[in-house]
Formats: C-alpha cells, structure tokens, sequence
C-alpha cells in the first residue's frame, strides 16, 4: 500500500500552532481555509469565533472534506469564481523548512491548496514541529491526470526519481483526488533546490500540479508548550 499519512506529531503541538496562526484573521477577511488534521483547528477555532463572537468572515475551502467541515463549524464559504482574491490562506504542511519551502499534498489535496494560496495576499503554513525538517526529503506528491500517468512517470524517472501511485483509501486500485486525478508520490531523496524541482515537475505535461510550495510568508511551528514563528525574510 504506497500511503502518505505516515507521520506522527502531537495534537496540542498541531492545535498551538493551528489556534495561533487564527489570531492573523481579522473582521471582513476573505480566508483561504487549507485541508488535514492540522488545520483542522484552526477551523474549528474561527467557527466558534463566528458562532460566539460574531467574527465576520467568509472562508474558501480547499477541498470536499473541508467544506464539509467548515459548513459544520458555522463558517460561511465563498468560491474563487466569486471572491478571486484571499486576505490569507491557512494551510497544514508534511514537511517544512527553514526557508519556509514545504511538502504539501498528504491529503491528495495539493492542487486546490496552491490555488488556494497563491490567490492569497498572505499564505501561512501551520504545522507542529515533526513536520520541520533541515531539508526537505519526504516524497513529493503530484496530482496527474490517469491519462498520462506513464509519461510521467518516465519523467519524473529522467529527473532522477521514482515514484509510486498512491492507494489505500478504501477502494481498491488508486486514490482519486477531489478533481478526478491520480496522485504519484515522487521520491527525489534530498531536495536541494525545491524551487527549481518545482520549476521541472510543472513543465511535464498532464502532471496537474505538484506538493512543492515555496510561497509562504509565514510559518507557524507548534510545540507541545510553545509556537515558533517563522517569516520569509524580504
Ligand atoms: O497538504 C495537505 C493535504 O493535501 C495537508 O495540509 C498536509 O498533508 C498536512 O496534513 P496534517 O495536518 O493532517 O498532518
């Protein structure tokens, strides 16, 4: 079974960081909302402040399973087609470093994720500090179309990879993503130059997108006790 959600990390670690990054958002925001267990707290925390407090925001979410939640906690949802551009965007990582480049797409939901964020005047990652790495190395997910998915392959190969097609939701065969896609995880052992892997893996064609994100502005590491925050140096 080639799964990705192999990572542990405690959960008062994952809600101090997820809880702090919320105190960013502020009345009439435009909030990108990310997807996984991680900002799933921050989630729950702006849906109390609606409910409780009569914070006035509206939330884009960045997957199914989101929308779902954030429904639940009281949160009003616009779509991109209607609200084009985001004060923030909140998102969880799998890994992250300390030039704020992170591993995204542990949840299959990478590619609405970085739309997400790079509609957003600000993108903040939130993460409990298992996921802080000196330099990222864990596999990189893609999202390919099923149509081209040998092709890939063979490129990602050529780069200097290999990958696997994700499974293990489930169903038999392979995962399907939000958008009808496969996800392939890529293992490139270490990655020196995240943004340039990156740069290589969007001009192969039918790979839909990628889990490299190198445009956080922000980083919220959390700690069983403590939050650290990192931010990209201008
Ligand atoms: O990229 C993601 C989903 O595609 C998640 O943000 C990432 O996998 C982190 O998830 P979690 O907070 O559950 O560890």
């Amino acid at each position: 079974m080639a799964s990705m959600k192999n990572l542990s990390g405690s959960d008062a670690a994952k809600k101090n960081a997820a809880e702090k990054a919320c105190e960013l958002v502020t009345d009439g925001m435009i909030v990108g909302l990310g997807t996984g267990s991680t900002v799933a707290h921050s989630i729950r925390l702006l849906g109390r402040w609606v409910k409780e407090e009569g914070l006035n925001i509206v939330g884009v979410p960045t997957s199914y399973s989101t929308e779902a939640l954030a429904i639940e906690c009281g949160i009003p949802l616009t779509s991109l087609a209607a609200s084009p551009v985001l004060d923030i965007a909140i998102d969880g990582a799998d890994q992250v470093d300390a030039s704020l480049n992170a591993i995204k797409g542990g949840g299959a939901a990478h590619t609405r994720e970085k739309i997400v964020a790079s509609s957003a005047k600000q993108f903040v990652i939130v993460a409990d500090d298992k996921k802080f790495s000196s330099i990222l190395d864990r596999s990189v997910p893609t999202e390919v179309l099923p149509y081209a998915v040998k092709l890939v392959e063979r490129e990602i190969l050529k780069l200097g990879g290999t990958c696997t097609v994700r499974t293990g939701t489930g169903k038999d065969g392979p995962i399907i993503t939000d958008n009808g896609n496969f996800v392939l995880d890529c293992a490139f052992g270490q990655i020196k130059e995240p943004a340039l892997l990156g740069d290589k893996l969007s001009r192969i064609p039918g790979l839909v997108e990628h889990g490299i994100f190198t445009n956080a502005a922000m980083v919220y590491v959390g700690y069983e006790n403590r939050v650290e925050v990192l931010r990209r140096k201008m």
